[in-house]
């Protein structure tokens, strides 16, 4: 991509046809027309299109408006890459592909893709905090919800065996690709909820809003292990009260704020509802 390109605009005040007649003349390149002005932008020079320009308006006794400029060209690739930061959250290190790895953090590879998780909320990194903390080796974990995966990778980064569901297919298929960027594997997933569990987990992570975590609250509790950890996200602290009381059978190990979101950490010491 050159670093310049080429603009001539004109602005017929009569004769608006026979001027894009003699533009299409002269050039290949592509011809905007917006609002009665005629453009074309290239990466060549067009200032020997000038002098036929201000002859035809001469003879056709037209008034036209010219106007040819140098223009900077804008890498939009290289902006939006700019404009998508990587992110520190703990001993993670969440980044899109195109920003180099941190060799001394857990990296976690997420390109910004339909899927939510970037790393970037308060909810997810809360929630990587809350993994980093709670998470062992060997566990076996369930991310309900899972987004793009990022909570998933970073469990399974800590060694945890990982089964992910969402209700929503395409966050299934983005969770399978940053799973492969990673070089991480799912042991199991599916599109659905909680309430399609084959089985229970030493840990379940869910950074869903409060009304549907309220509404799976028996789900949530049933997949999780007896002694199992159970971390909660995507609470407003306007829902903290309501959200606690429905899940006050449980033991409270932790609740982090952020901003104005809450994470909760809870022990299941019954193993059920
Ligand atoms: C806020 S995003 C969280 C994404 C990711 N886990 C993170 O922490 O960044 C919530 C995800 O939950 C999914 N979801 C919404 N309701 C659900 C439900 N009842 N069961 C499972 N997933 C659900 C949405 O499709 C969305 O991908």
């Amino acid at each position: 991509m050159s670093e310049y390109y080429f603009e001539l605009s004109v602005k017929p005040e009569n004769h608006y046809e026979l001027f894009l007649d003699l533009l299409e003349s002269l050039t290949e390149d592509a011809i905007e027309e917006n609002e009665g002005v005629i453009t074309i932008r290239s990466e060549d020079e067009l200032e020997d299109f000038l002098e036929p320009l201000n002859k035809f308006s001469k003879a056709l006794n037209a008034k036209c408006e010219i106007n040819y400029e140098k223009k900077e060209s804008i890498d939009w690739i290289k902006k939006y890459q700019d404009s998508i930061q990587a992110v520190e959250v703990g001993n993670f290190y969440v980044r899109p592909s195109w920003i180099e790895e941190k060799k001394e953090k857990i990296n976690l590879l997420i390109d910004p893709a339909l899927a939510f998780g970037s790393g970037h909320h308060e909810t997810t990194s809360s929630c990587l905090l809350a993994i980093d903390e709670f998470v062992n080796k060997n566990d076996n974990l369930l991310d309900v919800g899972t987004g793009s995966g990022i909570l998933a990778i970073a469990a399974a980064k800590k060694g945890a065996i990982v089964d992910v569901c969402d209700t929503d297919e395409i966050c299934i298929e983005s969770t399978m690709s940053n799973f492969s960027l990673n070089s991480e594997k799912i042991h199991y997933s599916w599109v659905g909820s909680v309430n399609k569990a084959e089985k229970k987990y030493d840990v379940v992570v869910a950074n869903i809003i409060a009304d549907v975590l309220v509404m799976i609250a028996n789900d949530l509790k049933n997949a999780t292990k007896e002694g199992g950890i159970l971390i909660l996200s995507g609470i407003l602290e306007k829902h903290e009260k309501r959200v606690l009381n429905k899940f006050s059978d449980l033991e409270e190990l932790k609740i982090i704020h952020k901003n104005e979101w809450v994470t909760m950490i809870f022990k299941n010491i019954k193993g059920s509802n």
